[in-house]
């Protein structure tokens, strides 16, 4: 049997499982909050146009209205200014849209600490068990964040100092981005960055050093739990957005069971 066929007849018995591990896009769905008086995005909102009435008689639609960064989203290169030059959302490469996905579990970690940081030695411990990270393929970071995605204000969990969302040391993000051979970083938290990542060296080390790298993020992921550690497939499906920094994303995952 060739290749496709088998794909499709292992999906109709159940032995590859396709998992959604995208964050449903409403008004509710949370967004980054910047302190003023940096500009911030829009949340989603639907318009109605018309619902079989006078405005429409035999249709339903709306106008959306949302951030490029809003929901479930990829980062791309030209988002920050590390890769002003770099590939727009449209420009995504379709074999980084279409990759293989590692993903590393720190929930317990972050459990234990809000603020926790992934570092060089949870990679390398990572590979030590599973072999190196994939080339061409996304590091993903399970921590089980999602968990509170329904839940706006835990989800940010800020205090006085800002948020406290666990994301990526400055040199593991350097590492990752300058050193790796994953070509992107997805996380289940709001953006790519830890919450305190406006105070490290560089500001916004992850954003910084992997988009400077011409390598891409994604935020605001669920279900990583129903990921093995390797072998699944990632589909990343962006709005083509011409000159786009990001864009919402549907993110699936091809899983052998
Ligand atoms: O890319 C994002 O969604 C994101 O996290 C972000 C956007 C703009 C400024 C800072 C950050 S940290
Ligand atoms: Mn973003």
């Amino acid at each position: 049997m060739s290749v496709l066929p088998a794909v499709l007849a292992a999906l109709d018995s159940g032995a590859v499982e396709v998992v959604d591990l995208t964050t449903p896009l409403q008004e509710s769905t949370p967004i980054l909050q910047l302190p003023p008086p940096l500009a911030n995005t829009s949340p989603f909102r639907l318009e109605e146009l018309s619902r079989y009435d006078d405005r429409g008689p035999a249709w339903y639609w709306n106008d959306i209205h949302t951030g490029e960064h809003t929901g479930t989203h990829l980062d791309a290169p030209i988002h920050w200014v590390t890769g002003k030059d770099g590939l727009d959302v449209s420009q995504a490469p379709l074999r980084t849209l279409v990759a293989p996905a590692a993903v590393i579990d720190v929930t317990a970690e972050v459990a234990a600490d809000p603020d926790f940081l992934l570092q060089i030695d949870h990679v390398r411990a990572w590979e030590a068990e599973h072999g190196p990270l994939p080339d061409g393929g996304w590091l993903l970071m399970r921590s089980g964040w999602s968990a509170r995605g329904d839940d706006p204000v835990a989800f940010a969990n800020a205090d006085e100092d800002g948020p406290h969302t666990p994301g990526v040391a400055p040199e593991c993000a350097r590492w990752l981005a300058q050193e790796s051979p994953i070509t992107g970083f997805g996380t289940e938290t709001v953006g790519t960055d830890a919450g305190a990542a406006h105070g490290f060296d560089p500001p916004f080390s992850c954003h910084n050093y992997l988009m400077g790298a011409n390598k891409w993020g994604l935020t605001s992921l669920r279900n990583l739990d129903r990921l093995p550690a390797t072998g699944a497939l990632l589909i990343v499906s962006p709005l083509p957005i011409v000159g786009g920094s990001g864009s919402p994303a549907r993110v699936l995952a091809l899983v052998e069971r």
